[in-house]
């Protein structure tokens, strides 16, 4: 059986409290993107996982998707072995929650091929676990997310019509790093409501917080967003905890001069 997990974007990021467990609270719109990894898996005697395309670092006992088996494994003991293969294309340290959405697609796919029964709010119970951004992969539609950005409210919002284009500069934000130097704010307005202001007003009232220490710590990003806003985006921001940068456009932009020192993905 084969997936293909795919990458997101956060449309605005807001971090409002830093909560008794380390973690925070924040405010996000989480948006899905047409950037996807192959996921395979077939049954077979012993557990294994191996990969090919970009390299994910660590150990592959680490990998997520193997973390997703062993959590299922404790609830379904009789869940056969399996061989994982993970063709990676999304970016790494980008974010774009590739990894969550690996263990997501995983943990669907087991559901799906062991008619394990879960339900969606089952599944987004094992992948809160996993990563706070896992959730959001088990139903991967638009949603506005709080609490650790694993509590959801549905959202009608789609970019259908826009040119989105991704850009991966070189450099790489470990979400650790990203949260380690943020400074938690209350918001005054939820960013629920700000977001359902044409596009075109976004630039106005929605933002990054992760944006203005991590531009600090790696101007190349902070050059990317400009360089968006050049070329006459409607909006554009860093993805998440970064590195990556999506822009918002009426009309396909000319980014070729970006192509010497980063990844480009047009209509993501
Ligand atoms: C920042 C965001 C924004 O969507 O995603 P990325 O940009 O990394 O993709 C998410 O909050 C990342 O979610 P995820 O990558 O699943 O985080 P986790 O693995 O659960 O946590 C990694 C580390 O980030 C910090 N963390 C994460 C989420 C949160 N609400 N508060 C935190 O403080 C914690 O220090 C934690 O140890
Ligand atoms: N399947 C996976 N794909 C990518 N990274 C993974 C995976 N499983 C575990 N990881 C670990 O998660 C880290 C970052 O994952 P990723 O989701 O790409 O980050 P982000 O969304 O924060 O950019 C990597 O450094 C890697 O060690």
């Amino acid at each position: 059986m084969i997936v293909f997990p795919n990458a997101k974007i956060n449309i605005g990021l807001n971090i409002t409290e830093r909560r008794p467990d380390g973690y925070h609270n924040l405010e996000t719109v989480f948006y899905p993107i047409k950037i996807n990894d192959v996921l395979e898996v077939i049954e077979s005697d012993v557990l294994s996982f191996q990969s090919s395309g970009l390299d994910i670092p660590g150990d592959d006992a680490d990998n997520l998707c193997i973390k997703g088996y062993h959590l299922l494994k404790k609830d379904f003991p009789k869940l056969p072995a399996v061989k994982i293969h993970l063709h990676k294309n999304i970016p790494i340290g980008a974010g774009l929650g590739g990894g969550s959405s690996d263990a997501a697609f995983f943990i669907k796919m087991m559901n799906e091929k062991f008619g394990l029964g879960l339900s969606d709010d089952a599944m987004e119970d094992y992948a809160r676990v996993l990563g706070a951004d896992c959730a959001f992969f088990i139903r991967n539609q638009p949603v506005f997310a709080f609490e650790k950005g694993d509590e959801f409210e549905s959202l009608k919002l789609s970019l259908e019509g826009y040119s989105v284009v991704l850009v991966m500069p070189d450099a790489h934000v470990s979400t650790a790093e990203a949260y380690r130097g943020v400074k938690p704010t209350p918001v005054k307005e939820s960013l629920y409501d700000l977001v359902q202001a044409p596009v075109a007003d976004w630039k106005r009232y929605i933002r990054n917080d992760f944006e203005t220490h991590i531009f600090a710590a790696h101007p190349v990003i902070r050059g990317v967003k400009a360089t968006f806003y050049e070329q006459g985006a409607l909006y554009a921001s860093m993805s998440g905890s970064g590195a990556s940068v999506f822009g918002i456009f009426e009309t396909m932009p000319d980014l070729s001069a970006l192509e010497e020192y980063c990844q480009v993905f047009y209509n993501v």
